[in-house]
């Protein structure tokens, strides 16, 4: 069946960017359909982060264009993806040290703030209703991902899982249409990775998920599509059973037997 552009939350046709004279990213196409989950792979250096930063607004591409819901995307700025319905955690996390985990999830409101929301958080718009509507629902994201307990905490004093939450939590609080999430199972224990799980899968009632991630096992077992890149091509895409029996992912994935790639 062929997808109709109303489909098409995302759309990333061509793109190549250059840093000098290295290519980081050829030719590159994806579309990310609503509520899917699709998985970008690829052995290091292969341009996974450059193509999350080019979707973020960080890197413009050299050629190529982007759209979201039918509409060309240009030169958008990171800040004003909660804006357009997107948002996005970065391997860094991010937090801000000097705020609590609730205000640190408040500030991901960037979407809701048109309606005055941050501007009250920021002390540019008294609202206190507003504040009051954006920390209930803070507090709820919170809550849903088991972390309301350290709300008036700092996030610098909590374990690495945790703050990882934390920051989910404050990609989710804009209620964003996609969900970019850059290595979000690094440094997570087995439980941990298999919550993550669970909860990505979840999360497609209501939202597109972009999965940049190096556990094989992780992206096979909760995408819809994975898109496989080498050297900043397009080397494989399909369903994880498709790209899992892929030669040419396997040659990418030097002495990495189709077979032993993990199963679903
Ligand atoms: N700012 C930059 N300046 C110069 N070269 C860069 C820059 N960012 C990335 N590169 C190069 O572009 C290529 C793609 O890098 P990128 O970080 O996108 O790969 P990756 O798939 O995310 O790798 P990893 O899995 O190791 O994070 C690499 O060769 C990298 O060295």
């Amino acid at each position: 069946m062929s997808i109709t552009s109303h489909e098409k939350l995302l759309h990333v046709g061509g793109v190549t960017v250059r840093f000098g004279g290295l290519v980081a990213l050829s030719e590159v196409s994806l579309t990310i359909r609503p509520r899917t989950v699709v998985g970008v792979i690829g052995p290091n250096g292969a341009g996974k982060t450059t193509l999350f930063n080019v979707v973020c607004g960080f890197i413009r591409p050299e050629t190529g264009d982007l759209s979201w819901k039918g509409r060309p995307l240009r030169k958008h700025r990171p800040d004003q993806l909660a804006g357009l319905g997107i948002a996005r955690t970065l391997q860094g996390l991010g937090l801000f040290g000097g705020l609590t985990v609730l205000e640190n999830v408040m500030t991901g409101a960037g979407r809701l703030a048109r309606t005055g929301s941050l501007a009250s958080l920021l002390g540019t718009g008294k609202s206190a209703r507003d504040e009051r509507e954006l920390r209930d629902r803070s507090m709820a994201v919170l809550t849903e991902l088991d972390v309301a307990h350290v709300a008036q905490l700092h996030p610098g004093a909590l374990p690495y899982g945790v703050r990882k939450r934390v920051a989910l939590a404050r990609a989710l609080v804009s209620e964003p249409e996609l969900l970019l999430l850059d290595e979000p199972a690094s440094g997570l224990s087995t439980g941990e990775m298999d919550e993550l799980a669970d909860r990505i899968r979840a999360l497609t009632e209501k939202t597109a998920v972009v999965l940049v991630e190096h556990h094989m096992d992780l992206v096979m077992r909760v995408c819809d599509e994975v898109v496989v890149l080498d050297f900043g091509e397009v080397i494989a895409s399909g369903s994880p059973d498709e790209v899992r029996v892929d030669p040419a992912v396997a040659d990418a994935y030097l002495g990495t037997a189709p077979e032993e790639l993990p199963s679903a």
